[in-house]
């Protein structure tokens, strides 16, 4: 469960009023989620969710995510809408962290996601690529490969403790990485967290995508390796070829990859699990006392990254040709 900062029922019902909502009805913390403190309002015009933004996401990154989704949501992307104040802020504060109203979005997260779901990811994503091509800000991607090596770093001396030889196997796959990293290719804006809980679907139907607050400026095939780590690997850790294919054939409907992308797929795949090895890493190591949060496996992510330390070509995770 994900609520860092608690919030008075007096702090709440002030804040709820400076927007045209009507009044609170009832609110309650999210269970799911990571990385901020979500609530779900249930006010007399709706159902809306408030976040509060803590740890990862730094103050002056807000107008981007809100500005993004603004953006997505006006080119036809079904993605939450920040709701503004009567004042016509966006963007406020409660209970010292700042916070949003955005508009809440009907669909469930899949837990066993199956070959039609990742098609259907794959379309969304290169339609996100699209919608955000013209999105006017940029914001550099902080857990790009300059970032891990901090994250490393924070968390090396007790990795063993996790696994023994994680220490050195990382700091083995971070050497490399940085060596190989691509650059040069085609850049956008990615979601970079396009995660199963981040995706929502009313039957076999996607619904809409939430989460934009890893969002940023990048390679776009960045975000479809990302997908692939989250989306097509099976409990027992292998990689599902099926899904894989589904994903990138459902991506390429959409938005045609460049040869150098299909070229840099292993590398990117291999630097996706990397960035959510650490992250999961670091926050498994650092459990904030008092804090309502599960932390995330990070050994689901050293085993994918084992994975695509063997595979050679864009072929080994089901593109064809
Ligand atoms: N706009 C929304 N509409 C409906 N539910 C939402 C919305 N935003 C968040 N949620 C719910 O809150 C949960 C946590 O949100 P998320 O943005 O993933 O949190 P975090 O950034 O902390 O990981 C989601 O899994 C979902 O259940
Ligand atoms: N998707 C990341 C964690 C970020 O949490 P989210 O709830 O915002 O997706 C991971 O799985 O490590």
């Amino acid at each position: 469960m994900a609520v860092y900062t608690d919030v008075s029922d007096e702090e709440l019902s002030a804040f709820v009023e400076k927007y045209d909502i009507g009044g609170l009805l009832a609110a309650k913390g999210i269970a799911e989620g990571v990385e901020n403190s979500n609530y779900l309002l249930h006010a007399q015009k709706g159902f809306y969710i408030l976040t509060l933004y803590e740890k990862r996401v730094r103050e002056e990154d807000l107008p981007f995510f809100v500005g993004l989704m603004q953006h997505l949501a006006a080119g036809g992307l079904n993605c939450p809408v920040p709701v503004r104040t009567r004042d016509g802020e966006a963007l406020g504060r409660l209970a010292g962290r700042p916070a949003c109203i955005v508009t809440f979005l009907d669909g469930m997260g899949v837990r066993r996601p199956g070959v039609g779901h990742c098609m259907a990811v794959g379309e969304a994503l290169a339609r996100l690529h699209l919608a955000g091509a013209d999105f006017p800000m940029r914001r550099a991607n902080a857990l790009s490969v300059g970032g891990w090596r901090p994250l490393f770093e924070a968390a090396e001396a007790r990795a063993d403790t996790v696994t023994p030889g994680l220490r050195e196997h990382t700091a083995a796959a971070l050497a490399a990485l940085e060596r190989d990293w691509p650059t040069g290719l085609p850049e956008g804006v990615i979601h970079a967290d396009l995660f199963p809980d981040n995706v929502f679907f009313l039957g076999p139907q996607l619904s809409g995508l939430i989460d934009f607050y890893f969002a940023c400026t990048d390679a776009l095939a960045y975000d479809l390796a990302i997908g692939l780590n989250a989306w097509c690997f099976e409990n027992d850790g292998s990689y599902n070829m099926t899904k894989g294919r589904a994903m990138i054939a459902g991506y390429e409907r959409v938005r045609r990859l460049e040869p150098a992308e299909v070229e840099a797929l292993p590398t990117l795949c291999r630097g996706a699990a990397l960035r959510f090895m650490l992250t999961r890493l670091v926050d498994w190591l650092n459990v904030p006392p008092g804090a309502l949060v599960r932390p995330k496996d990070p050994l689901e992510y050293y085993r994918k990254l084992r994975f695509h330390e063997r595979a050679a070509c864009a072929s080994d995770y089901g593109r064809t040709p």
